[in-house]
């Protein structure tokens, strides 16, 4: 059964044995579950493949960066296994993301190829540090400009931009992470919004990890952020 929920749980583990756990305390038409570098890195390829045994479509989220055929032969490796979502850094340049696309099209591959703009953890002064002058919703709204010339599926900002984003580039899908429940954490994320705000901002998927992997009943945790939403 296909999933419709718009939730893609971060599962931010270091063994395949926790990363499995939570993910068995799901429902695979509740939620999508994204794997990111912590998890990748100690378990490769092999948490895909049983993650989606379970009945997942995966989010690979390892923010590849680098020269365009580097990038590109990556993208392509990720869209073999089948994952439904790969992402890649909008710095890495227009023709880093063309190459990316182009990769994905001769494949015919139905992965969804997502830029990652400002990071959810930076606000004004980080970007100032890196000599960035524009504000990060400036600075997201260039990136997407360049997103969108490039035929990206979607771009990862928080949803503090959606609305921008969703109005200037309504072809493509948002996926926000910063998303915090009334009352939670933030943790080390600087820009964040409400799971209700963010869907009636225009974000298409929301990407939560702490708010229900730390949870004392995980699946209560995402059951309670989808009963927000209704
Ligand atoms: O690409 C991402 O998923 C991502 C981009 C971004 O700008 N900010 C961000 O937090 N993320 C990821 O989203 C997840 C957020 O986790 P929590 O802060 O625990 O909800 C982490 O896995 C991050 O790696």
């Amino acid at each position: 059964m296909s999933c419709t929920s718009p939730v893609i749980v971060a599962l931010d583990f270091s063994t395949v044995e926790d990363a499995i756990n939570l993910a068995k305390q799901l429902d695979p038409t509740k939620c999508r579950v994204k794997i990111g570098k912590e998890l990748f890195t100690v378990t490769g390829p092999k948490i895909v493949e049983e993650l989606q045994k379970i009945g997942f479509e995966v989010f690979l989220d390892l923010k590849f960066h680098d020269i365009p055929n580097t990038t590109a032969m990556a993208v392509k490796v990720a869209a073999s296994m089948g994952v439904w979502m790969v992402d890649i850094h909008c710095v890495g340049g227009l023709a880093m993301m063309q190459a990316c696309r182009n990769v994905l099209d001769q494949m015919n591959s139905k992965t969804l190829l997502i830029g990652v703009t400002v990071l959810t953890s930076l606000g004004l002064e980080d970007l100032q540090q890196l000599s960035i002058t524009k504000t990060p919703e400036q600075q997201v709204l260039s990136l997407a400009q360049l997103a969108a010339e490039a035929r990206l599926d979607g771009l990862v900002s928080s949803a503090q931009e959606a609305r921008a984003l969703k109005l200037n580039f309504p072809q493509l899908k948002l996926v926000t992470p910063g998303i915090r429940p009334v009352g939670a954490s933030k943790h080390d994320q600087q820009r964040i919004v409400t799971p209700a705000q963010a869907m009636l901002d225009g974000s298409d998927y929301l990407v939560i990890g702490r708010p229900i992997t730390k949870a004392v009943n995980p699946p209560q945790a995402l059951e309670d952020i989808l009963i927000s939403l209704q």
